[in-house]
């Protein structure tokens, strides 16, 4: 069994199904699909809490929240999240809540004993040119893609808290790094959401309306890569159980397409037969941002759902739970 500073640990954390697991942002995309996974694995003590109940941009709430309930583990997937338009629209949201949301759950969950705390950033912490596939070492070594820089650079001083902590206090905090996800309770917005939500529903209200075209944003050359968050989820449970280094860890799905490409099977899923329209007047952003995601499957990850079937899954969810 390892200690904070071993680079892998033994069963610590899925071994114990009635330790108290504290899901940040328990009703998004990514802390929905981490709750379905904990519960699936037999979890029974997991902490939840709305937005409405504890705002985790509250210093004070956030510490008296912690010093009350004293979680033993903590995975922080509240942030302020969205696409290209939103992180474009809204910069100063978008650094300023994400820092003081992580800044105050990494803080309390040291100073109230939480064992083990998991922090989940993006690729877009990556160089706009970054080498491809995106190695964890590509960090800080070139300027940013403009469009998310000010989410980058907070997702980046998170990466930077949970390695100082480790590094002051012997505390074991690891970081996460996923590529684009997708999947049930994904945020669906027209404007702010991100590409492959924005998509489905824009099809699916095209077909439903019989319209002969879509407009899609950019020149569809982008490379993105996808990940189910299904997958996501089993990630962070295994790197929970399995690893406590000081290095951030990539978590992607190996498998790039085009927005072109994306666009294309986005329509076929959901059966929309008009012709698709590109506004070039909007941002393409980073034109590559494949990470590489060795590290995680030397340690024995591998994702297993391919994007055809994460898009027919997720356009059900949509048709089953999104209003029309
Ligand atoms: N979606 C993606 O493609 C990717 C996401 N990630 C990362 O995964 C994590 C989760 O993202 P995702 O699930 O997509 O985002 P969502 O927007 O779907 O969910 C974020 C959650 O955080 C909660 N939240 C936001 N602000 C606060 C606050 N002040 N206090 C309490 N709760 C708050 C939200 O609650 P409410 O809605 O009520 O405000 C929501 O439940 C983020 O760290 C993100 O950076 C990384 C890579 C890609
Ligand atoms: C996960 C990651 O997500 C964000 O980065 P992004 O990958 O650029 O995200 P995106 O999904 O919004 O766009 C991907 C591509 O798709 C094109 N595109 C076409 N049509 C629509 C469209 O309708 N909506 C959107 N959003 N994009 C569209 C769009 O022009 C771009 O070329 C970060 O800000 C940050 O949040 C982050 O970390």
């Amino acid at each position: 069994m390892g200690g904070p500073n071993n680079e892998t640990v033994g069963d610590s954390f899925a071994s114990n199904k009635s330790a108290k697991v504290f899901v940040a942002g328990h009703r998004g995309l990514v802390g929905s699909a981490i709750v379905r996974k904990l519960r699936h694995l037999g979890f029974t003590n997991l902490l939840l809490k709305t937005h409405q109940e504890l705002d985790l941009t509250r210093q004070s709430d956030v510490e008296a929240f912690f010093a009350a309930e004293k979680p033993q583990f903590v995975i922080l997937a509240a942030a302020k999240v969205g696409g290209i338009h939103a992180n474009n629209t809204y910069p100063a949201d978008f650094i300023s809540i994400n820092l003081q949301i992580q800044t105050n759950v990494i803080d309390s969950s040291y100073r109230h004993g939480v064992k083990k705390l998991l922090f989940l950033g993006s690729s877009c912490i990556y160089p706009k040119f970054a080498p491809q596939p995106i190695p964890e070492e590509a960090l800080l070594t070139a300027p940013l893609e403009p469009t998310n820089e000010w989410y980058a650079v907070a997702k980046i001083a998170g990466i930077k808290m949970c390695q100082a902590y480790r590094l002051q206090y012997n505390w074991d905090a690891i970081s996460g790094m996923p590529t684009n996800l997708y999947g049930p309770n994904d945020n669906f917005h027209p404007e702010n959401s991100h590409v492959l939500p924005a998509l489905m529903r824009r099809f699916h209200e095209a077909k439903v309306k019989g319209a002969k075209e879509v407009v899609v944003w950019g020149t569809g050359s982008p490379l993105r890569e996808f990940l189910h968050v299904d997958d996501l989820a089993d990630a962070v449970v295994f790197l929970m159980e399995k690893y406590s280094g000081l290095g951030h860890m990539n978590v992607g799905s190996g498998k790039e397409v085009t927005i072109k490409e994306l666009a294309e099977l986005v329509k076929e899923v959901v059966g929309f037969e008009g012709e698709l329209v590109w506004d070039t007047t909007k941002p393409d952003g980073t034109p590559r941002k494949l990470m590489d995601s060795s590290k995680l499957a030397e340690l024995g990850w591998v994702p297993k759902i391919s994007l055809k079937d994460g898009l027919v899954d997720t356009y059900k969810w949509y048709l089953e739970n999104v209003k029309q």
